[in-house]
């Protein structure tokens, strides 16, 4: 029996295996030999030498070899020569699969190999030729579109890449990957929202799958007709408040599409591994009722318990097929967004994004604002919040920011949150209190003194409070009006925050310009679409921060992936939020720059994912995934976390095809 070390184990090609079609299975053979004796290491602890056998071979390794296998294992992933994937199709079919398809990158021996020889021109592009030919042709649109509409151009932009999508998805992603701050304007919002607004037009190829009300019994079945075997992350909505734009019916797909687009990018999630879901359950829209065109149900939305048996029926065939995946929930309006996040979330692993991502987003841009006044965290508690909004985001926002209140100060004294809605100001006289809002209603003795009642307007409320941070989550587009911006100069606060939170671009609240036109140069500002940073004359530069969920979701679903969390606990999202809070520097902060650049969204995330599977690990609801166990993730130290985090994500790559009947 021969004594290996390490680097001889990691580089040890068994000689008696053989791959076929030179395929580099030396990766896949110690990976797995590497994963049994990482996982006989942690079952016995007593024991310090292990015998393997690779490739009818026995070694021996001993325990302190482990520690560095187990990081070598990992770094193994990443590092490997593209691995073989399998495919179960010949010829023009893999032409036609995007997944696959390679167009005119296919080498002359692979095209040999899958019986494309002929269907396809004689010369081999490389992938890096390719891409640089696909931006050539996005920037030359850019140029013959100039002076048209915003909407043309964007949606001239969003058919190109979305053309691309359809064709050829590893350079589609390449792309995106790469070019993300350009391009999540496009797949994203505030264009995701004008193509959900004209789907039925633009509808060409279906992406994802649609469960209809009249699917109801047969969603068990159904499910069995996506065609991955495996599924990972799953973004669903039933489009009844598709980003600021109201009910859409099955024309919100393209919020789900999106979404899991920003999925693949920031948190490299395997795209043959997502499913986007439209449950249409029907639409109170009327035009959309009216519409010829229109592609979902005809028929009014299904309530009550009607509704719920379908989304019931919905979560149990996932279940069933795909115990393992993460469901996010989208976009539903608020009374099912709540009411669906408490009915599933000790069931399944799942997490309202509208509620829970964007708290987290929000939090950390109330304490970064904290500091940006060069006061310590603990000053949070002192902060003058007014919420513009009561639904999903707006509520979700502050039950979080209470949490975070009462777990830095220990107090439940009620923090200086001030709630409004379509009717003013919300206050515990209010008739039909919703109960979600009941917290945050303020009494009649908290706010006699500043002269307010119930339902005392926006701008009653900011000239008398004189808040530190005004934060809209209403979906009412310009509502932080001059008046209401100018009244932002008289805050308490050395250094006032303006978060316009609305989607798209014409809901939000004010625009970027308007807030430091209006209110001062001296302000934090955030957004939820992208808008471009404000020239305040003499070189100065008002930041402009997207305060979007984007910057929490993909990590909260990676993090829960990979440490195979049965379910989403509070303190997992609350260790997202933290993480992001911290990710900035004082100096970045001083300047207004409350979130990381979304060119480093990939970093981001990497951390946030790291840090929800450390909290997952804590809260003890942490199974494992794939070869790596809850006792090998417990064991990682925090930079081994991220780095594992890191290694697990997929990135775009033309990897050999192996054809397999
Ligand atoms: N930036 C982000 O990451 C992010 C995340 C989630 C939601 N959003 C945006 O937030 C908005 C609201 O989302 P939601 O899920 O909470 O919607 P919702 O429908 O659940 O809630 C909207 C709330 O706004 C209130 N409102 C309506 N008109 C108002 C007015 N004139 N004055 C004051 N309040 C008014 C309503 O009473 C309701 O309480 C949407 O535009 C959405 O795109 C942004
Ligand atoms: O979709 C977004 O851009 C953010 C958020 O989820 C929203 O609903 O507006
Ligand atoms: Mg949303």
């Amino acid at each position: 029996m021969d004594q290996c070390t390490v680097a001889q184990f990691i580089q040890f090609q068994p000689p008696s295996v053989k791959f076929s079609n030179n395929i580099p299975g030396v990766v896949v053979v110690l990976w797995s030999a590497a994963s049994e004796l990482v996982a006989a290491t942690a079952s016995d602890p007593t024991r310090n030498n292990w015998n393997l056998e690779v490739g009818g071979v026995m070694w021996r390794v001993a325990r302190s070899a482990v520690s560095s296998l187990r990081q070598s294992r990992r770094r193994m992933l990443s590092t490997a020569i593209p691995g073989p994937c399998i495919v179960h199709k010949r010829g023009a079919d893999i032409l036609h699969d995007p997944w696959f398809n390679k167009d005119t990158g296919f080498p002359l021996t692979e095209r040999d190999r899958l019986g494309l020889r002929g269907l396809l021109p004689p010369r081999v592009i490389s992938f890096e030729q390719q891409y640089v030919r696909f931006m050539e042709s996005y920037r030359s649109l850019e140029k013959n579109t100039q002076g048209q509409s915003n909407n043309v151009v964007s949606l001239a932009k969003w058919r190109i890449l979305n053309r691309l999508h359809d064709r050829n998805e590893t350079l589609y992603y390449r792309v995106l990957i790469d070019n993300i701050k350009d391009f999540a304007p496009i797949i994203y919002t505030p264009t995701v929202g004008l193509v959900c607004q004209n789907y039925s037009g633009l509808f060409r190829r279906p992406r994802g799958m649609y469960f209809s009300a009249k699917d109801k019994g047969e969603m068990m079945s159904m499910i069995y007709n996506w065609p991955s075997q495996q599924v990972d992350m799953i973004v669903i909505t039933d489009g009844s408040r598709i980003l600021g734009l109201g009910d859409l019916g099955v024309q919100g797909i393209g919020i789900p599409i999106g979404k899991l687009d920003i999925y693949v990018a920031a948190a490299g999630i395997n795209p043959q591994r997502i499913l986007p879901v439209m449950l249409d359950v029907g639409t109170n829209n009327q035009k959309l009722l009216e519409d010829r065109l229109y592609l979902g149900l005809r028929q009014p939305r299904l309530e009550g318990e009607e509704y719920l048996s379908i989304v019931d029926e919905f979560m149990e065939a996932v279940h069933a097929r795909w115990p393992k995946a993460i469901v996010q929930f989208e976009d539903f309006q608020m009374k099912w967004a709540f009411e669906t996040l408490e009915r599933y979330r000790k069931r399944f692993c799942m997490f309202n994004d509208d509620i829970q991502g964007t708290a987290g987003v929000a939090l950390a841009g109330l304490l970064g604002t904290v500091r940006a006044q060069g006061l310590p965290l603990s000053d949070f508690a002192n902060q003058k919040i007014v919420v513009v909004g009561a639904g999903s985001a707006g509520l979700g926002v502050l039950k979080m920011a209470l949490q975070a209140v009462s777990r830095m100060s220990g107090s439940t004294a009620d923090p200086h949150f001030f709630l409004i809605d379509k009717d003013g100001l919300i206050t515990k006289e209010r008739k039909c209190l919703d109960p979600a809002a009941a917290p945050f209603a303020k009494s009649q003795g908290e706010i006699e003194g500043l002269g307010l009642s119930e339902g005392s307007s926006l701008i009653e409320v900011v000239k008398k409070v004189k808040p530190h941070v005004l934060l809209g989550l209403s979906g009412v587009g310009g509502i932080f009006n001059e008046e209401v911006l100018k009244a932002m100069r008289e805050s308490d606060s050395s250094k006032p925050a303006i978060f316009a939170m609305s989607n798209p671009t014409t809901n939000a609240e004010c625009t970027a310009a308007e807030a430091f036109k209006h209110a001062g140069e001296n302000i934090v500002f955030g957004s939820g679409s992208p808008f471009e940073n404000v020239d305040l004359g003499n070189g100065k530069v008002g930041h402009v921060n997207q305060a979007n969920n984007m910057y929490l979701f993909p990590g909260i679903g990676l993090g829960s992936l990979l440490s195979g969390a049965r379910i989403i606990t509070d303190e997992m999202l609350q260790a997202a939020a933290r993480c992001l809070a911290s990710y900035m520097t004082d100096e970045e902060i001083q300047r207004g720059v409350l979130y990381p650049s979304i060119d480093c969204i990939r970093d981001i995330t990497a951390e946030v994912g790291a840090a929800v599977l450390r909290a997952a690990v804590a809260e003890e609801v942490a199974e494992g995934h794939g070869d790596v166990g809850p006792r090998e993730l417990s064991h990682m130290s925090k930079d081994e976390t991220i780095q594992y985090v890191k290694d697990n994500m997929w990135y775009p790559v033309y990897n050999p095809l192996v054809h397999e009947k």
